[in-house]
């Protein structure tokens, strides 16, 4: 079916050529955020000249050079995987959880129900109150909290705990002399996990010097699967915040509410 909308010169363009270069357009938009700021994006820049060059001389009908840079092209695509292997699996996993999410609240708000994280209320409180306590005598502390991702494959080690959250034991768990108190927290479906975990470090170029091992440790989890992590910085008192790879430093009390009725 050809709805033709203008033409410039002897190119035809219909409104499927609009649809085709405005999705192609926004899957690279997305592909750029999510590479931003990794080693990736300068590897993937690489493959998008590579078949720029072999579309150029084709055109030019150098036969020779572009069938050459042809199967690099082709080579590329599977080796584009295999590269790109954790960003490929982080861009699935964030597009059917934010699916489903978008699809749980849909049919919440048509039934009528609630929103599901208003419930989180008095465990939202007892973390609020443990992480101003923290903040305030700068004691660092991070919490990873997840709701339907299985962290198991990403965070290693720690202690299991399997325990009710409580204002009490996040203060005693991140206390210095703690055993526990090295690592990160794992709160999963409002319950704590384990403590004492270890997460996957950042490599992002662009977080500035100041973050630290704690900060991209944060950083690192949530570029891989779908969490919230919370940070109080042994330095500076401040609370953090990363999600989906970024990070939102200096939260204030009522940001820090808001972001835990989210992602609790
Ligand atoms: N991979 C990791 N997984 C979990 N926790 C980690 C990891 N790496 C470091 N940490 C925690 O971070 C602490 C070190 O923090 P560091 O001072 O390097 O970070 P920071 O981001 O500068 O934080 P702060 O502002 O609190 O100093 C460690 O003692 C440990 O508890």
């Amino acid at each position: 079916m050809q709805c033709l909308l203008f033409k410039i010169g002897f190119l035809q363009v219909d409104v499927w050529d609009l649809f085709d270069i405005l999705i192609v357009g926004l899957l690279l938009y997305q592909l750029y955020q999510l590479l931003k700021g990794s080693i990736a994006l300068n590897i993937f820049v690489g493959m998008v000249l590579l078949f720029l060059s072999y579309q150029v001389f084709q055109a030019l009908g150098m036969d020779l050079l572009s069938s050459i840079l042809f199967q690099f092209t082709n080579l590329g695509f599977i080796s584009l995987i295999i590269i790109f292997q954790p960003e490929v699996r982080r861009f699935l996993l964030l597009l059917g959880t934010n699916t489903l999410r978008q699809r749980d609240s849909f049919w919440s708000r048509l039934l009528g129900k609630e929103d599901p994280t208003l419930d989180a209320t008095e465990e939202v409180e007892e973390i609020r109150r443990a992480f101003l306590r923290l903040a305030r005598s700068k004691t660092g502390a991070l919490i990873v909290c997840t709701r339907d991702a299985d962290p198991e494959t990403i965070i290693s080690g720690g202690t299991p705990l399997n325990a009710n959250i409580s204002y009490g034991l996040i203060v005693s768990i991140f206390h210095k002399e703690s055993p526990l108190h090295d690592g990160a927290v794992v709160i999963e479906n409002r319950r704590i996990s384990r403590a004492s975990a270890i997460l996957p470090v950042s490599e992002n170029t662009t977080l500035p010097k100041s973050v630290g091992l704690r900060h991209r440790a944060a950083v690192g989890v949530s570029e891989k699967i779908d969490v919230g992590c919370f940070i109080v910085s042994e330095e500076t008192g401040k609370i953090s915040f990363a999600h989906g790879g970024h990070l939102e430093r200096g939260l204030g009390e009522k940001r820090l509410t808001e972001l835990l009725n989210a992602y609790l």
